[in-house]
This record gives structure tokens, C-alpha cells and sequence, in this order.
């Protein structure tokens, strides 16, 4: 052994910190083999891959090119919208092997967050999923619609401060405010009331604009309905098809005040980024307006082409040229035309004129949390009762990567699994202590019976002491509440049982089922009458049901008030269409063990099917709860056929 001069003890303790960032870098590129199939090399190469250096993480294109410039000359930095990670290619391969050596541990701060740089060489640069360079077929973004003055009279002519005049509608929704012309667009049945006008009609500083339209032949006729949209920074508009039966073809969206970037959808799992330039004017026809979802993430900050070229740039795909684009209030006038007779597009799935009638008796989005108690002892507690046996034969196999997080925890570890269901990760690490706890008594009586720990309790109040647990798991839980403050809720609840130190591992059902070109094993299985999604499963969007989510109902809009929108009944093995729904279950063999009163859940006698509430997530919404809650960092997140999983942190 050393002798502990003060000389030898510094050379230990450097000696640790550096295993320790060994530890981490090999820790960065197993995660990003098996998140992203990204493989790293031991041997050096020109190029590097540079954990938690991406737009997705905060970091900034030129913040990331300072620090990489500290070690040689730059060929090239690939830098894919929303991912963690970016690629750097050196001059040469000792320029790399210095970046790999000096700034492998390094902090940046972006956008008020610390983030560790972890390097590791790669022989090829580039990823899998190509995002379209092309805009959807039908999608028109006009540059320098209006004039800067013309901006200003239009953004002048809104007066945010009369919210109850009688010309306009005017709504405070939770994630942007809204000015309603003509007729009033009514979130809570994503439609108009087409006999009920509103006096005044639209205003006439808009006519020069919407002369210039029908002179232009954007629009063959003059619309009659206005929506004025106003986003501050980090708000935006959940992803929808505006309603056929509510509007005719064209859609017109201008853009003033600040750009901003709108994500378009197709139902097949394709994603285009559309970067709106103020002053510009959006054309939505045909393919885009009633096959493909529009909507605006919420987020501070966009992904942008990052070089102000002379042919502009509308599509955010070049991960060679992206940067961040800070958001500023943004306005917008979504000028459209009301329908008066049914819809006869070509795309009869989104089409709501073309869809049987909704399911009669579907319950409504809650309204308060009394509501949204109701809504979920009525379509989760008592369906999971109603199902437990049949559901927990069918819930076997752990997933592959909840099954990782559990292995990954020391022998002694306590565990809890909030939301155990039929226990089947408390037994996958022997050497930890785990326990569970479910609201259902059904199942909770089955990992009894299989000798596991478990007791019932909400997962909103579970009684265990704050900081008792080394390790919490959330398998297929938060999406079970109905509003985002109870999902909020659940996730401080689960926090509260980690001890500064401790992990926790989130999985929700996404909405988007279909991931880097990848359709889930839920969409894989044909049977729309199964559900048996025993492994994780996601999916993309396809059609669009009475429930459109404009008014961000999906995210509890405070609009609602007077009649809310119905849960549409999801069809298994489809991409979802809304993001709040009623899944059917089909119960196999047998009768309940519990008797079913008079329960709408349960349909008739011969196949009884039952419906389960969910909330599906889209892209980030996961994280963006996981940023409410205090004292934690996420330490990575992913999609893991069709669900949205993160690993979070305790930090005090
Ligand atoms: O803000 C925008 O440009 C779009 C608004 C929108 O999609 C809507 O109100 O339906
Ligand atoms: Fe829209
Ligand atoms: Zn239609």
C-alpha cells in the first residue's frame, strides 16, 4: 500500500475521481447502445459521441462548438432535434483522443440546468431516424405574408383586456389565451355552434390580409370564423386535427410576433418540425389539414435551423445545422371557414362526419378533482377489480428494461413498486427488499398468494415514511389519472418515498405508438380485441375522434366549464386518437368474481368488455412533469415500445 504522505493521498483521491468518471462514461454509452443503438468503440476514431450534449438537453450549438474547439479543429457537429446526445468529427483522430481526454466529466449550464459531458469514440456518425425534409403534402408556409406595420395593426388591433365583450369569445386556457371571431370555437365539443354567431363578425383590420388570400388563391372563399391564439414561452397547443365537421378545407394560420416551431403528424408514425417565421402564413389543405395532427410543444425553446441561409430553411432536419431558438410571445390568427353540410374528404379514419356515433353513456373529462376521482374509482379501481384475474394472466413476462433498473440496485436495497398490480417485478431481484402496493384489493390478494409483500393504498397517499426507500418503481400507473395535477401528484407521492440518492423509474402508455420508425408490439398485434399488451407497447396517430384536444383538454383546460367533452373509446391495436380515452378491456373465461351492479363499464352479458380511463402521453410531457417536482433530475428518459419512461433522481 502507498504511504499516506499528503502527496500519495491526492494521488488516490484523483486516481477514485477518475474511476468514478470511467464509471460514468461507460454508464453514458451502454445507455446510449440501448436507448438509442448508437455503438461506441474503445479504439479512437475522428469522431466522438457526446452524451447529454444535445439540443434535447439545453445545450446550445454554439455552446457545445466553444468547448469542442478547446481540443482541435471541428469537421463537422451533428446535433438531432430533441435527443440528448450529439456527434462531433474531428480534423483528426488525435484532435479526438484530446476532446475524449479533457473533456470527458465536463459541466455545461444551459438554460439555468447543469449538464456532465461524456465522450466516447464511434465509428459512424448519424442516427437511425431521419426526420422528413419534406412538409406534408397539402402545407403551404409563406414567408413575409404581412408587412412589420401590417403586424403591429394587427397586434395592436387585440384588446386582451375586455374579456367579456359581446363581439368576441375570449378564454384563458391553461397553456395559451385564445380570442374567438365570428363564432365561437367551443373546446369542449371541438366544434361550433354554427346558428349562433357572433355579432360583428370578423374584424376589419383583418380584410387586406384575407383580400390578399382569395386574390392569392389560397382560399376560395372568405372565412367566417377567427381564432386569435397567443403563446407565451413555454406554452403551446396539444397535437389535434381541427374538426372536419366544424370546418371546411383550407386553414389559414398567420404568424406574428415570433417564430415558432410546429410538429406535424402523420398517422404512420412519420414527424415533420415546421418553423413558423413571424410574419408568415401557414396554409393547411387537404393530406396536412385532415390527415396529419398540427400542434406546438410546450417549450421554451425551439430546434432551428441554426445558419440564416438565403433559401429558407421550413423544415427543422438537418441535425448538421440545428440550434436553439429561444420562444417569445408568439400570436397567431387561425382564419377558417365554417362547414354546413358533412364532410366528404378522402380520409374517412379522421373524418368525425364519416365515424359512427360515439359509444352513448361515455363518460366526460373531469372538471375538478371530484370528477376525476369519480371518473377513476369508476373507470380504473372498480374495472381493475372487475378484470383482475383475466389481466393478471396475461401479465407475466417483466420488461426487458424495467428488469435492468431493478438488477442494476445493490443487494439490500429497498424497493417499492407503487401500482404493483399482479407483483410480477417484486420478485425479479431476490437481493433487494421490495414491496408493493396497489389500490386493487383483487390483486394485491395475488402477489400475496405468490409470497410477495404488498398492501392496498392509493398512490396518491401511500402510507410509508418520506425517505424510506432506496428505489421506487411506476410501471403503467401515472397514466391511469384523469388530470394533470393528480399525475403531478402521484409522481411528488412516489418522490416522497426515495431517500436523497435514491432513483425512480416512470413508464406511461405514449400516444405516440410508432418511434423512430418503430411501431410498438401493441400496434403489431392485429387482434383489436386484444389487449393483452404484456410487454410495453406505443403508438402513432391516426385518426381523430369527437375528441380533438385543441382546448388542451388533455391538459386540463380551465375552459371547461359548462359541458365537457366526452372520452372517445379507443379501438386496441390502433393508434390512439386523443389523448384521454377509454381502452377496452375483453375479459376471457370466466365470470367476474366481483358482481358488477348496474356498471356502463361493463357492456352486455356475452363478451363483457369494460373500459379503462388513460391519459396518453406525447413526447416530453413526461418531463415536463418530472421538472415540477422539486429536488429531483432526471437522469435519462426514453421510448420503450410505446411508452414514455424516465429515471429520476433524488437530489436532497
Ligand atoms: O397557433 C396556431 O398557429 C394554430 C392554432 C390551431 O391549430 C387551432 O387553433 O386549431
Ligand atoms: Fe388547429
Ligand atoms: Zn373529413
Amino acid at each position: 500500500m502507498e504511504e499516506s504522505s499528503g502527496e500519495n493521498v491526492k494521488l488516490v483521491k484523483r486516481t477514485k475521481e477518475e474511476k468514478k468518471l470511467l464509471r460514468k462514461q461507460i454508464k453514458a454509452s451502454h445507455t446510449l447502445l440501448k436507448h438509442e443503438g448508437i455503438n461506441t468503440v474503445s479504439l479512437p476514431t475522428k469522431s466522438l459521441v457526446v452524451a447529454n450534449g444535445g439540443l434535447g438537453n439545453g445545450v446550445s450549438r454554439e455552446q457545445l462548438q466553444d468547448v469542442l474547439r478547446e481540443s482541435g479543429c471541428v469537421e463537422s457537429l451533428l446535433m438531432p432535434p430533441c435527443k440528448p446526445y450529439a456527434f462531433v468529427t474531428y480534423g483528426s483522430v488525435e484532435d479526438a483522443q484530446r476532446a475524449h481526454t479533457s473533456l470527458n466529466g465536463r459541466q455545461l449550464h444551459c438554460q439555468g440546468q447543469g449538464v456532465t459531458l461524456y465522450l466516447s469514440f464511434v465509428e459512424k456518425v448519424g442516427c437511425e431516424s431521419e426526420v422528413s425534409t419534406q412538409l406534408p403534402p397539402g402545407l403551404k408556409v409563406l414567408e413575409e405574408f404581412v408587412s412589420p406595420e401590417e403586424e403591429a395593426r394587427l397586434l395592436d388591433s387585440i384588446d386582451w383586456a375586455s374579456p367579456n365583450d359581446v363581439v368576441t369569445a375570449q378564454k384563458a386556457l391553461k397553456h395559451r389565451r385564445v380570442k374567438h371571431y365570428g363564432y365561437e370555437f367551443r373546446y369542449d365539443n371541438n366544434n361550433v355552434d354554427k346558428d349562433k354567431p357572433l355579432p360583428g363578425g370578423l374584424p376589419q383590420v383583418c380584410d387586406a390580409v384575407l383580400e390578399r388570400c382569395l386574390w392569392e388563391n389560397h382560399i376560395e372563399v372568405r372565412p367566417d370564423q377567427l381564432t386569435i391564439n397567443q403563446y407565451e414561452p413555454g406554452q403551446g397547443i396539444p397535437p389535434h386535427v381541427d374538426t372536419h365537421s366544424a370546418f371546411e378545407d383550407t386553414i389559414l394560420s398567420l404568424s406574428l410576433g415570433a417564430k415558432t416551431v410546429m410538429d406535424f403528424r402523420h398517422p404512420d408514425g412519420r414527424s415533420v418540425a415546421v418553423v413558423l417565421p413571424a410574419r408568415s402564413l401557414l396554409v393547411m389543405k387537404g393530406e396536412s389539414r385532415y390527415l396529419w395532427t398540427h400542434g406546438i410543444t410546450p417549450r421554451k425553446f425551439d430546434m432551428v435551423p441554426a445558419c440564416d441561409s438565403a433559401t429558407p430553411q421550413m423544415v427543422t432536419s438537418d441535425p448538421g445545422d440545428l440550434t436553439l431558438s429561444k420562444r417569445a410571445t408568439r400570436t397567431s390568427f387561425t382564419f377558417r371557414k365554417v362547414r354546413r353540410s358533412p364532410c366528404q374528404c378522402a380520409y374517412p379514419s379522421a373524418c368525425d362526419s364519416q365515424r359512427a356515433p360515439t359509444t352513448p353513456g361515455a363518460p366526460a373529462l373531469p372538471r375538478d378533482d371530484g370528477d376525476a376521482s369519480r371518473l377513476e374509482t369508476r373507470y380504473v379501481h372498480q374495472v381493475y377489480e372487475q378484470i383482475a384475474s383475466h389481466f393478471s394472466s396475461t401479465r407475466h413476462s417483466p420488461w426487458p428494461r424495467v428488469g435492468d433498473f431493478l438488477r442494476s440496485l445493490p443487494p439490500g436495497a429497498v424497493l417499492a413498486d407503487v401500482g404493483c398490480g399482479n407483483g410480477k417485478y417484486l420478485g425479479v431481484n431476490p437481493d433487494l427488499w421490495a414491496v408493493g402496493c396497489d389500490r386493487s384489493c383483487s390483486l394485491v390478494q395475488i402477489c400475496a398468494d405468490r409470497g410477495f409483500q404488498a398492501f392496498v393504498s392509493d398512490a396518491l397517499r401511500v402510507p410509508l415514511r418520506d425517505g424510506v426507500c432506496d428505489a421506487c418503481i411506476s410501471i403503467a400507473v401515472i397514466h391511469h389519472f384523469s388530470t394533470q395535477e393528480r399525475r403531478l401528484a402521484a409522481v411528488n407521492e412516489l418522490i416522497r418515498l426515495l431517500k436523497p440518492g435514491g432513483r425512480a423509474l416512470i413508464y406511461v402508455w405514449a400516444m405516440e405508438q410508432e418511434y423512430n420508425k418503430q411501431r410498438s408490439k401493441y400496434l403489431k398485434e392485429k387482434d383489436p380485441k386484444s389487449d393483452d399488451r404484456d410487454g410495453p407497447s406505443p403508438e402513432p396517430m391516426t385518426d381523430n375522434t369527437l375528441g380533438h384536444g385543441q382546448g388542451d383538454a388533455g391538459n386540463d383546460d380551465a375552459c371547461l366549464a359548462q359541458g365537457q367533452p366526452k372520452l372517445t373509446v379507443h379501438t386496441n391495436r390502433t393508434a390512439f386518437t386523443s389523448q384521454d380515452l377509454l381502452v377496452p378491456w375483453h375479459r376471457k373465461g370466466g365470470a367476474s368474481k366481483v358482481s358488477d351492479t348496474s356498471d356502463e363499464s361493463k357492456l352486455p352479458e356475452s363478451d363483457p368488455v369494460f373500459h379503462r380511463y388513460y391519459h396518453v402521453f406525447c413526447e416530453g410531457e413526461l418531463e415536463d412533469l418530472c421538472r415540477k417536482v422539486k429536488n429531483i433530475t432526471i437522469q435519462t428518459s426514453y421510448h420503450d415500445q410505446g411508452n414514455w419512461c424516465v429515471i429520476v433522481e433524488k437530489t436532497l
